[in-house]
């Protein structure tokens, strides 16, 4: 392994008896464990990635990572291939380090093979170009927050101030887009007795039927998804074939007991759901509703034709009677049959559709587009099954928020997914928990202890059964492209859900690409949280909360806007801009009344609203820093206005001195700890700057500090358990 110049500027000791855990095992083998977890992680589950990579010049990064990270050993440093290089930090009489103000700082060459994956062996030289200066990681991270970045074409320039007051995008360019969306239509068969599901444990002849109905399937211009499922005309010849006997292999007694299937729409154009349903040219057998939103239904679908085993033995006309057959899983979005969520389900397409072109291998945590068709009216979304989403993971679980090192993995690949669709040009506008799913839920359970079950509310004693679940692999995909747009396209006045929504948006502003670096943040401290940092439902409580957490009041240049912006009348603004948000401000002072007060100086503000806002939020260092102490001991403290050493320092003193009085342990304090959590109250710091042009972008969030951090924690223990 090549090692660069190492550089002293600051270091402290790793305190092993800080580690999570508590279970008595040594933080070596804790080590020790999840290094071996994390290097079979990435030979199995990201081989794909570098197969893919082989043949594909690319150029992109790759940091070989299958060797293990930093570890302090007593007062040594070991690097990465566990060579002792320096004795570092004596302690002193209290048993602290003296050598606290140094910083280790090593050049570590980056490797090039894949264009998104680390950890691999297969990289290729290094020249010194390809040096980057790194902190050294002194605790280990996951795969997940390692995976690079490599920008695949220009991205369009990010919004200025200019754009800002006009953005409005082109109505035109979404309707001629959507226009060149042709839908594959597929006829319904009718009456029920052409269904092979139903029909082949009852009538031969209804069984022959099946292969009329194939039939009926018709192209009718361009059939969006077929790069992925390629196989389409082999699947057609195969219903044809064997469709009655796999039917009747697979719906087993499911088909004696189920009666007719009746796909049904309501008078709002929602499909009914029901169960056992069957759709899509005898294609979909419905299983389970897995959510229903504005746009329609997600189904959790049998899909017949896709299932391999049953492919493989169509062709070689080895059909076991006996074999258990596992059919492909599917998750099919049956859009509203109206004509405007139609309309919206074409931008959809095209947007799951430019994902699909430009990440077929699903490189970049995309839902990944099967194939899409028209059936009776309903546009329907086949896309791959994933798990349950992240929002609905943390209600289920005891305690709802995630360790850090979970937060940071689900962070990097949010980010990166999002620096993807950015340099697509596709802005997604909707990002929240519910929009964020999880690939595999598997967990380890705790027991929680019981005085923190007694205080939890009857609903998540109920989900939890009074445990703490730890996933075993944070992998995620970000899904619901169906707000999505363009960012040269149509651009609705009011976008993203509530608590995610970006100030630009609710000042009128006008919104591109920053907007979704807004909704991540948000969504990275509910993760630490557990709760929503936005528990609101109206405009004046929101702002007040922006600048609460903020710290500060709205820059007057961006007010000053908003009132230029809403008198000349510029862009698109919410309707309710004038008498929810402008009547707010004071116009000469270009700043928010809140609370506010009659001509008397009474405050008029009710008492609720003004509680709700100073008791749920706080400035969002002292929010993090109160939340997660109940993992890491009241000495835990950020302070954004101090230098992360002069934060420290304070820590240090501060537990001292209280040592002195109240016998507090100051070896509790772990500054690794302490860092990592500094660092990501400063990238939220930055995603959250309220002018959107000065915000970071998802690009440079990604070479943000906090990323080359780790943290040692249940996250890191639980990885790769099973
Ligand atoms: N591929 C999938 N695998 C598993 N579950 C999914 C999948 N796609 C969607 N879901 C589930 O269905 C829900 C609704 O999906 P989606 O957000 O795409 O629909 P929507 O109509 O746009 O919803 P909303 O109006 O809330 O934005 C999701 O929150 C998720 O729980």
């Amino acid at each position: 392994m090549s090692v660069g110049t190492q550089t002293r500027r600051k270091r402290t000791r790793t305190n092993t008896n800080n580690m999570v855990g508590g279970d008595g095992i040594g933080a070596e083998s804790i080590l020790e464990g999840m290094l071996a977890r994390q290097s079979s992680f990435l030979q199995h589950n990201l081989r794909d990635g570098l197969n893919f990579a082989e043949g594909n010049d690319s150029g992109a990064a790759v940091v070989n990572h299958n060797e293990p990270p930093f570890i302090d050993n007593e007062n040594a440093i070991v690097d990465l291939d566990h060579t002792k290089v320096e004795r570092i930090g004596e302690e002193d009489d209290e048993g602290h380090e003296e050598d606290d103000d140094l910083i280790f700082i090593k050049e570590q060459p980056v490797y090039f093979a894949s264009p998104t994956i680390l950890g691999s062996k297969n990289y290729t030289s290094t020249t010194s170009k390809k040096f980057k200066k790194q902190r050294t990681i002194s605790l280990p991270q996951l795969p997940h927050a390692k995976l690079l970045y490599q920008a695949m074409r220009e991205a369009p320039r990010v919004q200025n101030n200019d754009e800002l007051l006009h953005l409005t995008g082109s109505t035109s360019k979404t309707l001629d887009g959507n226009r060149k969306v042709n839908l594959r239509v597929i006829q319904s068969p009718s009456p029920m007795d052409h269904d092979p599901f139903y029909s082949s444990s009852v009538s031969p002849k209804a069984n022959s039927s099946a292969s009329s109905d194939s039939d009926s399937m018709m192209d009718s211009g361009l059939n969006y998804g077929q790069t992925a499922s390629n196989t389409t005309s082999h699947k057609r010849s195969l219903r044809r074939l064997s469709a009655p006997r796999l039917t009747a292999k697979l719906v087993g007694k499911k088909a004696k007991t189920k009666k007719r299937s009746n796909f049904k729409t309501d008078k709002d154009g929602h499909y009914v759901y029901q169960q056992g349903d069957v759709f899509g040219g005898n294609r979909f057998l419905v299983e389970q509703l897995l959510g229903q939103g504005t746009f329609g239904k997600v189904l959790k679908c049998y899909d017949i034709a896709g299932d391999t085993t049953i492919e493989a033995e169509a062709q070689t006309h080895t059909w076991n009677s006996t074999a258990s057959v596992q059919p492909k899983y599917v998750a099919v979005k049956v859009i509203r049959a109206i004509d405007r969520y139609r309309e919206a389900a074409k931008t959809e397409l095209r947007v799951l559709q430019a994902i699909l072109e430009n990440d077929p291998h699903g490189q970049y945590q995309c839902l990944i587009l099967q194939e899409c068709f028209d059936y009776k009216n309903h546009i329907c979304i086949v896309t791959d099954l994933l798990g349950r989403s992240v929002y609905d993971f943390m209600c289920a679980n005891g305690v709802a928020r995630f360790p850090g090192s979970h937060v940071q993995a689900m962070a990097k690949q949010l980010i990166r997914s999002v620096c993807f669709l950015h340099d697509l040009g596709i802005i997604h506008t909707d990002l929240k928990p519910e929009n964020v799913l999880l690939c595999d839920e598997t967990c380890v359970e705790k027991n929680l202890p019981l005085d923190i079950v007694r205080t939890m509310s009857a609903r998540r004693k109920e989900a939890s059964g009074g445990k703490r679940k730890f996933l075993t692999n944070p992998e995620i995909k970000i899904i619901d492209f169906g707000s999505a747009v363009f960012h040269n396209e149509y651009h609705p006045p009011v976008i993203s859900t509530r608590h995610y929504r970006a100030p630009e948006i609710v000042l009128g502003l006008g919104w591109s690409f920053p907007c979704d670096v807004w909704s991540i943040a948000c969504v990275l401290v509910e993760l630490v949280t557990g709760e929503s940092l936005y528990p609101i439902h109206e405009n004046l409580e929101h702002m007040a909360m922006m600048q609460r957490i903020n710290g500060e009041p709205f820059p007057p240049k961006i007010v000053e806007k908003m009132f230029y912006k809403a008198t000349h009348k510029l862009g698109n603004s919410p309707s309710d801009l004038s008498s929810t948000v402008l009547k707010h401000f004071d116009k000469n002072a270009l700043s928010l009344q809140w609370p506010e007060k009659n001509k008397k100086g009474d405050y008029i503000t009710k008492e609720k609203s003004i509680k709700r806002v100073m008791s749920s939020c706080d400035r969002l260092d002292i929010h993090i820093s109160k939340k997660i102490r109940a993992d890491y001991g009241e000495w835990l403290s950020i302070n954004w206005n101090l230098t992360p050493e002069k934060n420290w320092a304070l820590i240090r003193s501060k537990a001292l001195n209280e040592k002195k009085y109240n016998g507090m342990v100051a070896g509790d304090l772990n500054k690794e700890t302490f860092l990592f959590w500094y660092w990501f109250v400063d990238l939220c710091r930055k995603m959250f700057e309220f002018d959107p042009t000065k915000r970071i972008t998802a690009k440079e969030a990604l070479d943000h500090e906090w990323f080359s951090l780790g943290i040692l924690d249940e996250g890191i223990t639980c990885f790769g358990k099973f």
